[in-house]
Order: C-alpha cells, then structure tokens, then sequence
C-alpha cells in the first residue's frame, strides 16, 4: 500500500508517462491492463488507483486517530476515574437503570429506543401459530408495546461529579458489535441482565456509592406504592423466580375486628423492633414468629396477609410446595428469604390428614406436619407428603432454619391441622378471620362508595353524595346484613354489582339478603340429607357385612363356639360403649355384690345386702348418665368447641387443646377457646391454653 501511494503521488506530481513507466517496471503487464481498462470501460486506471490509495490513506489514518483516542480514554478511565461494577442479576443493576430512566435518558430525549412487549418461546414463531390466532380475541390477547430509552454508554453529572454507566453487553449482539464496531445502542436490544460499570470522574469511589445510594432511595420509593410477592414456580429450581408487584393494601381495606387487628399490628411492631431481636438473641430464643390465619373461604386471609406485608414494608415469599422436588429445595429455599421476609403459605386439610398418617408411621420423626405452602389447591404424591412435611417442620424451626422470619400460613381447617406444625414455635398466634359483622359490612359500604384515599371522588360514579347521606346509607346496609352469616367476599360480590349506585346498595340489600339466606338453608338442606343417605348407606353396608360373617360362622362354627364368639363381641361391645374405667368399677361392684350376697341370710348382712344394691343402682344410674354424656365422642366435642369459637365475628379467635385431664377414673379432653372480639368466649394465648389458663387477654 505504502509503494502504491507513492507512485500514485509521484503520478499525480510528475509527468503521467513516467509514473506509468515506473508502474510497469514494479507491476509487469500493467501496461496492458491500462489499456484494456481505457478502451472497454473507458476509466483511467492510474487515477483509480491513485484515489484508492488516497482513500486507503484516509481510513488508516482515522484508525489510527481512533486507536489513539480510544488509548487515551483507557489512560483516562485507568488514572482519572473510579468505577464500581454490579453485576447483572444484581437488584442493584435494575435500580440504577432505573434512576438512569427517568432523570437521565428520559429527559435527555433520545432517539433510540428498545421495544418491549412480551417474553415469547421461540416455537411461538412458527406460521402455524400465528395463523391460529383467532382474530375476535386478537385486540384483547396482544400486549401493549412498551418503548424504553437503550443505552450502551451514558455520562450525566449528578451532585456536582461526572458520572458515566456503561452496560457491557453479554449476548451474541456484543461479537457481531465489537466486529463491525457498531455502538452498543445500535447492537440489539438488551435482554436486560447485562452487567453495569458505574464511573466516576476523580479518585474515590465515594461519590459513586452516594450514586448508588440515591438510586435505592428512589426505587424504594416507587416500591412504596407496591408490595413485592416472590413466588418459586420451578420446583426443581431453588430460586425466587417470579417477581409480581400488588399494590399495596392498606391494613384499614380488610375488614375484621378493629381490636384484633391493632393487636396483631402492635405484636408484629414488637416484633420487629430491634429490640425485641436483641431481647432474643441474648435469651438464646430463636428470633423467629409464625401466625396462622385460619376461617372460612373468603374471609380476608389472603388479603390480610398482603395488607400486613404493605403496612410493614416487607416483601411476601409464596411457597408453591406441590411443585417442590424435595426437602432440599425446601431447604434452600426459605434460607434465601431475607430477612423479616413473610413467607406465606396456605395449609390444607386433605394433606394435613394425610400427612398425619405418614407421620404415625414414620420412625424417624416424632410427629409430621400437615402443611402445604401454596396459594392454590392441588393434590400432593402420596409418597412425598412425608418428605415435605418432615421438610417443612425442619425449615420453619429446625437446627437449619433461619432467623428473623415471618411465617403466615392460612388454613380453612385449622383444627384439623397437626399439632406438631401449629405448637407455639411454630405458630405463636393463631386468627380466626370469620363471616362479617353488620359494623363491618357497614366499613365496607364507605370504603366501597367513600372517596378515595387520596380524597378524590370516583370519576365514574353517578351522584358524589355528601358524607353524611352515605354515613346514613352505609348504616341502613349494615343493620340489613346479619351477624356472621355471609363471607366478607360475598357482601364484596354483592356490593361490586351496583358499583355507581350507593342508593341501590343499600335499597336492594334486604332482598339480596332474603334470597342468599334461603339459598344457604337450601344447601345445608342438601348437605344434611347427602349425609343422612350416607350414613343409611354405611350402615346398610355394616349390616350386610355382619350379616355375611354371620352366615359364614354358622356354616363353619360349632354352637358352643358360636355362642362362645357371641358373648365376646358383646363383651367387647360392652368395653367399648363404656369404657375401661367403667368396666373396672363394674368389676369391682360386682366382687363386692357377691360378697354382700353371702352375708344375705344374716340379719345385719340382709340390711348390707340391700344397702349394697341400693349403692350399686344408685352407681348404675350414675354411670348411665356419664355415658349419655360421653356418647359426644371427643371429636364432635373439639367440634362443639371449634364452632364456639368460630362464632367470633371476624375477630381472632385461638382455639387449642390442653393436656388431657383426669377426673375420677374419666379421661375427658378439654379445649379453651379465644376470641378477642369482645363478644365470646374469655381469651387464651397458646401457652395459658396449655398451661389450663385462660385468664390472658
Ligand atoms: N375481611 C375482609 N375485608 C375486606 N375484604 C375482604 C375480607 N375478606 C375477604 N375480602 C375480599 O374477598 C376477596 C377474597 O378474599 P381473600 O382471598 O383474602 O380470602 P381468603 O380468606 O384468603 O380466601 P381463601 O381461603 O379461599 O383463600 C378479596 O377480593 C377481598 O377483597
């Protein structure tokens, strides 16, 4: 190239004959191709070549400005800045760019945008596909277009110091950018865990971390509208892997008894005071606190559980255990919540009871759990549920888990939960969110039609009525609605129907009522008499059966051995209705009856004798009237109680059994009930329940 400039230099200063000699004498046959060129494409080939080699000049001269430049700036990087990098799955990254969106690219206007719209798999490219989409849903399946600001390299000043973030492109897009040096912005779009390095003109990396301190701050703030629900999807992943954003709800929208709820706020408060951390740290108790949200569907378990994630500021972790592969992922899992994370999860009976069985046969564990973490219904592999259970009681307070938690688990059957998952530790307060109250219902109507939080009317209400007509209105809805008969779901169904007209809320809410009432008796009616067909048919079945054994015994057995066998199953039914206590005593009575007998004849043995039968009838009566009342079995009796508390009007209620008491030879199982509603049974907290106490409030 050098040689060819000159000639092409020494052709354009000397006379053309003579550089074409000397062309000839360097190029042999160039003569030739001179000639060709002029008479067929009538172009000049020594000015073609004299302006390619001009060119060619030109372009390695600006390489070799741009590979100066480029040393410079490097020089400048290495000696006259600071940087920090932060890698790209670091939430960091994404507070940065977020800053950067709306001070810097944003407001700078830019013309280069990246387009987004959904994550697509790649088969989704198919023609097959696309020509399935069916055009009626099409408006409604496709998602808007979101146009963001792209950049590879940015510098802004910010509180006085030049700043540059450059995003170092990790994908395939870098090669073919570096290759034909094409500027990051232009190379693809970000798939946007791309690492950044923030830069900063100057020596110290202190301004750099003030930078990345502004950001957080911001991002928090823009949080604080939302709260973060963190969902593990991929059971065979041990990661946190989908991100959803709620927005937040204030405590004040889920409606249950105004006591309970602010001493639930005041314990969690408590709870999370540094304090109280010390407090346990110090005493050597495991820094960690569980509550169980237990009621009915739609009684606000959920909404409660996010609404305390909000108040606090606390992100909510879902567990979704059915997709767990095993305690392992169960196990690493849970350690990667932060700290005073809540982890939310969902308890069903189905799996508690199955559950329960594999933990009587197990001979490693002491007991099972009977939870499953989940916000939706699913069956779980009979042959994990012990693997998961046993896993679950290891991570919510075994040598593994970690400290500084918050774990809320909700259930519609709490009594049926095992005790080993709800024993304090575990659980240390158990809610009972159940149907709504008319004051409740009235809350809701002014929530419903109310301003808004911000005190802005509804733009698309009808008639604003003023405060006090809609206090008046609110008041009429909730006399209507009776005590604890409807989810607070269900009056949120009813109210949702006439969402612009208060007045006919409140007008219609009596037939409404009316009619949901009758359909309630209704399915109670259906659900008594699907039982009642039921038990006819199990005992139709226990008839046949014996009826069957009866005919087999007579067909096999001798009469002393059938006679034999009847006696014993009478015997044991005898046992069985009265109890091994009882049976001793009858034992007992019985000694003593034939001894009295022998005294019978005597004058003072006659008056013992009928002293004896008065005693015994007198204890014949007594044990009848015990085994009227035992025939409650001890389940329909944790029933009897279960309901008592659940009476409690949305308040929390804690229901728990105490160690079995003895009294007089009778084993009887007592349960104390709590409910802080103010308008049913005394309260009890876990421990004086236990303790037979229930004199805590
Ligand atoms: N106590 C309440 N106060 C206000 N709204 C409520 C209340 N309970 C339920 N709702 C409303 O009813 C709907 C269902 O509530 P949520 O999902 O919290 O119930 P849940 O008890 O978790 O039900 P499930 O047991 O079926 O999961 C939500 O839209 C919520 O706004």
């Amino acid at each position: 190239m050098n040689s060819l400039l000159a000639l092409a230099g020494t052709s354009l200063l000397n006379d053309k004959g003579s550089s074409i000699q000397d062309l000839e004498q360097r190029i042999p046959g160039f003569s030739v191709l001179q000639d060709f060129f002029k008479k067929w494409l009538r172009l000049d080939l020594t000015t073609l070549l004299t302006a390619a080699a001009l060119m060619g000049a030109a372009s390695s001269g600006a390489q070799s400005i741009q590979e100066t430049g480029s040393k410079v700036y490097w020089w400048i990087v290495r000696f006259l800045t600071a940087s920090i990098s932060i890698a790209g799955n670091d939430r960091l990254n994404r507070e940065v760019l977020n800053w950067l969106g709306a001070h810097v690219l944003l407001k700078k206007g830019t013309r280069i945008l990246t387009a987004n719209s959904e994550t697509i798999r790649n088969d989704a490219w198919s023609y097959r596909r696309v020509s399935q989409e069916r055009n009626d849903y099409h408006h409604e399946k496709r998602m808007p277009v979101q146009y963001l600001p792209t950049f590879g390299t940015t510098w802004f000043i910010h509180k006085r110091n030049i700043f540059m973030v450059r995003r170092i492109l990790t994908s395939s897009s870098h090669y073919h950018s570096s290759w034909t040096r094409t500027p990051d912005e232009y190379a693809g779009a970000p798939e946007g865990d791309e690492p950044l390095v923030v830069m900063c003109l100057g020596r110290s990396v202190e301004p750099i971390k003030r930078f990345l301190g502004t950001c957080r701050e911001f991002a928090d703030k823009q949080r604080e509208a939302y709260i973060t629900v963190r969902i593990s999807k991929r059971g065979y992943d041990e990661t946190w892997d989908t991100t959803i954003l709620r927005p937040l709800r204030p405590l004040e929208t889920v409606h249950f008894d105004e006591k309970t709820k602010d001493a639930l706020v005041a314990d969690i408060s408590n709870y999370l005071d540094v304090n109280t951390r010390k407090f346990y740290n110090r005493r050597g108790i495991p820094y960690r606190r569980g509550f169980l949200l237990y009621g009915p569907p739609g009684t606000g378990k959920t909404s409660l559980s996010l609404a305390l994630a909000g108040r606090f500021g606390l992100e909510l972790y879902l567990l979704h255990m059915p997709s767990v592969r095993d305690d392992s992922v169960l196990e690493k899992l849970l350690p990667r919540c932060p700290r005073a994370a809540w982890c939310s999860s969902r308890t069903s009976t189905r799996w508690a009871s199955s559950a329960a069985r594999a933990g009587q046969t197990a001979t490693t564990a002491k007991t099972a759990t009977t939870t499953r973490t989940s916000l939706t219904r699913t069956t779980t592999r009979p042959g994990a549920v012990q693997l998961h259970a046993l896993g679950l009681l290891n991570v919510l307070d075994g040598v593994a888990s970690q400290e500084g938690r918050i774990v809320l688990m909700t259930s519609n059957f709490a009594e049926k939960l095992d005790k080993a998952l709800v024993r304090p530790g575990r659980v240390d307060k158990m809610l009972y969110l159940g149907h709504i109250s008319p004051r409740s219902s009235e809350l809701m109507f002014l929530r419903m039609y109310g301003p808004d939080a911000d005190g802005a009317a509804p733009a698309d209400r009808e008639v604003q009525l003023p405060r006090e007509e809609l206090e008046r209105l609110a008041l009429e809805f909730g006399n209507k609605i009776p005590n604890e008969v409807f989810t607070p779901a269900q009056v949120q169904g009813y109210l949702l129907n006439y969402r612009n007209s208060p007045l006919d809320a409140a007008g219609n809410a009596g037939h409404w009522v009316q009619e949901e009432v009758a359909a309630i008796e209704a399915a109670k009616e259906k659900a008594r008499k699907a039982a009642e067909a039921k038990k006819k048919k199990r005992k139709e079945r226990k008839l046949r059966r014996a009826a069957k054994m009866a005919e087999a015994m007579r067909n096999y057995a001798s009469d002393d051995e059938l006679e034999e066998l009847r006696q014993k199953v009478e015997e044991k039914k005898k046992r069985k209705k009265n109890g091994q206590n009882e049976g001793e005593e009858k034992e007992k009575a019985e000694e003593e009856n034939t001894e009295k007998k022998e005294t019978k004849n005597t004058e003072e043995g006659k008056k013992e004798g009928e002293k004896a039968e008065r005693e015994q009838s007198d204890d014949k009566k007594r044990s009848n009237d015990e085994k009227t009342a035992e025939e409650v079995t001890p389940s329909e009796q944790r029933d009897e109680d279960c309901s008592t508390t659940h009476d409690a009007p949305n308040g929390v209620s804690h229901g728990t059994e105490s160690p079995k008491i003895k009294e007089e030879g009778s084993t009887a199982e007592v349960k104390t009930g709590l409910n802080v509603n103010g308008n049913g049974p005394v309260a009890a907290t876990h421990t004086a329940a236990i303790n037979g106490d229930s004199d805590e409030h």
